[in-house]
């Protein structure tokens, strides 16, 4: 993960790119090698922001490549155009433009229906390339005569036409591509662009229109793409045809695995390792055609060996060298004699004795005073095939209100959430929130408006730290479900970290904003669950299970921060522990077989001889008085 230290990495970037030079040549890089390694790093820059912060596989880059490249070389050799920087940014333009298109296409899916779209769109860039638009790009001869660049400032002119000089003129854009991608990763559209990669459900749900965010780091990988093909070009004099080829594609996705993705430097030094290889392999070895074999063994080996590629074995290396590896090893549980409920007992008197994190709510506060229902729904049915999973629900909910729904299992309650929350259609009736039909909205869209809910099985941003979590769910109440500001940085996000600290003090995860989510327990991920639908700023928070898998010490923090975050604020809880629900709710749904048996207040639901009947018949055990 990228930290947020300013100007280190770009200081280092350029020193780097000062000192190759002087150094590479003593290991056996030949000039024009490094020269392409430089294109490839540049090339791969956009591609990791696509394939290692987003988490889209494409092996259809060699199109934008190809295209970008194309097009500046016509119009250097062809048109005439005389000007080789804006003839680059040309074709990095009509890239872009181009990669808007087949995004629009091949972004209509995920996963491997994705790649091989973006397998079939390159294929068929490759074949017009060389039949239908052969005039222009010459088809299977390429484009020769590709001028080298030069700037006459009329003191001086600036000719880039030797090996070293063309080096000066691609390290700068180099450099200046890793500028603008290290901005782009640190700015909020890079934050959402790693919560896609991580979980783009739960992205979409806490109201990132994630479709849009996809389709920018898809233009930008064929920007970037489009101008280190120009940069081939110039490099070479030439532009090959190959630049459209699979194997270029392919190149770039193994490059960039060797070297590490998630760091927008893997394909400069996957490439850096390839390209010496390659000349290593065949030059120095006199290997001949069976270079390939050698690189591909070479490839296996460090992909096995090196699951984050060379970099992310480097950033291993140095954590364990300096002893910051965070080994925490789960601590297990003292085995226990007692049973749940006396766990239950002695977790609450422990807890007692301690002071408490959360200022006490009131445990039930008045009904009347709600200014009217923020929640209505009505006669709401889903329907799976044969199965009746919910039947006719009507069911309103006041502003300020805790409602409290309970049901067997298989009653019906996730789903009747899932469709208040639009992440499924019902199959009829009508759902208004604040006075809005919200039916048949989705489910980013009415995190917008306010109503989000917690999931019974955990849906986090694994990777990524408490504080990243908490920071993608706010960003989407502070931005709205899409922005483009790509050069913004987090820190000039008004009230952006108020709002994280003050979901960490809520959910009591003030002590742990920077550990990532796969070192927490389980209680604190049930904690920051919740966490992640509070910093939407919900005014109608869903919970299904809060309480689920907890243990008895756990359940009774757990019930605490429920009352300490209810303040204010409208809830709906589904939970099986029904003790904790009528300790917290002030009224209560009973659901059975899919439609509503009973309402009222917790005394009227425990005395309830329908719910005793449902209770005692089921498998939930009886009602606790
Ligand atoms: N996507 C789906 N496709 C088909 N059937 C489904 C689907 N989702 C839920 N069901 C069925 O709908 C019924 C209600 O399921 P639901 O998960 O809403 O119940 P629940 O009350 O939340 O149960 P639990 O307390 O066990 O979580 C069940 O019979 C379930 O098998």
């Amino acid at each position: 993960m990228l930290k947020q230290r300013p100007l280190v990495i770009e200081t280092l970037t350029a020193l780097g790119l000062i000192l190759a030079p002087f150094i590479l040549p003593h290991l056996g890089f030949a000039p024009n090698t490094i020269n392409r390694i430089l294109v490839w790093g540049l090339f791969g820059i956009g591609f990791d922001i696509l394939f290692g912060f987003t988490g889209l596989l494409s092996f259809g880059q060699s199109a934008f490549y190809g295209t970008g490249g194309f097009v500046a070389a016509y119009l250097l050799t062809q048109a005439g155009f005389p000007h080789v920087v804006t003839s680059l940014f040309i074709g990095m333009i009509a890239s872009a433009a181009v990669g808007y298109l087949v995004g629009l296409i091949a972004l209509r899916r995920t996963g491997i229906y994705f790649a091989m779209i973006t397998v079939a769109i390159a294929e068929v860039f490759f074949f017009v390339e060389f039949n239908p638009l052969a005039d222009w790009t010459g088809g299977e001869n390429g484009l020769p005569g590709v001028p080298t660049p030069h700037f006459d400032l009329g003191f001086a002119d600036f000719q880039f036409n030797t090996s070293w000089s063309l080096y000066v003129f691609l390290a700068f854009w180099y450099f200046l591509g890793i500028v603008v991608g290290l901005r782009i990763v640190r700015s909020p559209v890079g934050t959402i662009l790693r919560a896609v990669r991580e979980n783009p459900m739960r992205a979409s749900a806490v109201g990132h229109n994630i479709h849009s965010y996809k389709l920018t780091a898809f233009v930008i990988a064929a920007a970037y793409a489009g101008f280190a093909g120009g940069l081939l070009g110039v490099m070479q004099a030439f532009m090959p045809p190959d630049a459209f080829m699979f194997h270029t594609s392919a190149e770039l996705v193994m490059m960039t695995a060797i070297g590490g993705t998630g760091t927008l430097f893997g394909t400069l030094v996957g490439a850096g390792v390839w390209l010496f290889l390659q000349d290593f392999l065949q030059a120095a070895l006199g290997l001949g055609a069976a270079w390939k074999l050698v690189l591909g063994v070479v490839f296996v080996l460090l992909v096995c060996f090196l699951r984050h590629g060379i970099i992310g074995g480097i950033a291993d290396l140095y954590r364990l060298a300096v002893g910051k590896r965070a080994h925490r090893e789960p601590v297990a549980a003292p085995a226990s004699a007692l049973t749940a409920e006396e766990e239950q007992e002695v977790a609450e008197a422990e807890l007692a004795k301690e002071p408490d994190p959360f200022p006490m709510a009131p445990v039930h506060r008045a009904s009347d005073g709600y200014s009217g229902p923020i929640l209505q729904a009505t006669g709401l049915t889903k329907r799976y095939g044969g199965l009746l999973a919910n039947s006719k629900i009507d069911f309103t909910v006041n502003h300020g209100e805790l409602r409290g729904i309970i049901g067997p299992n298989g009653a019906g309650k996730s789903t009747f959430f899932k469709m208040l929350t639009c992440e499924v259609a019902p199959t009829s009736g009508k759902i208004v929130f604040e006075g809005l039909d919200i039916t048949g909205m989705n489910v980013t869209d009415v995190c917008q408006l306010g109503l989000t809910k917690s999931y019974q099985v955990n849906q986090l941003f694994s990777a990524l730290t408490v504080r990243e979590n908490l920071t993608i769910a706010a960003l989407s109440e502070l931005r709205g479900k899409f922005r483009l500001d790509i050069f913004r940085s987090l820190g000039n996000i008004p009230g952006l970290s108020e709002q994280v600290q003050r979901t960490l003090e809520l959910v009591n995860l003030t002590t742990r904003p920077d550990t990532p989510v796969s070192e927490l327990a389980y209680g604190e991920k049930r904690r920051l669950e919740i966490g992640l639908a509070l910093a939407t700023s919900p005014s109608l928070l869903l919970l299904d299970e809060p309480l689920a898998g907890m243990s008895p010490r756990e359940r009774v923090e757990t019930v605490k921060l429920l009352k300490s975050i209810s303040k204010g604020r409208t809830m709906i809880i589904i939970d099986h522990d029904m003790d904790a629900l009528f300790e917290l709710a002030e009224r209560v749904t009973v659901l059975q077989e899919g439609r509503v048996l009973v309402e009222g207040t917790p005394d009227e639901i425990k005395n309830n001889a329908a719910v005793q009947e449902a209770y005692l018949g089921g498998v939930n055990g009886v009602l606790t008085a």
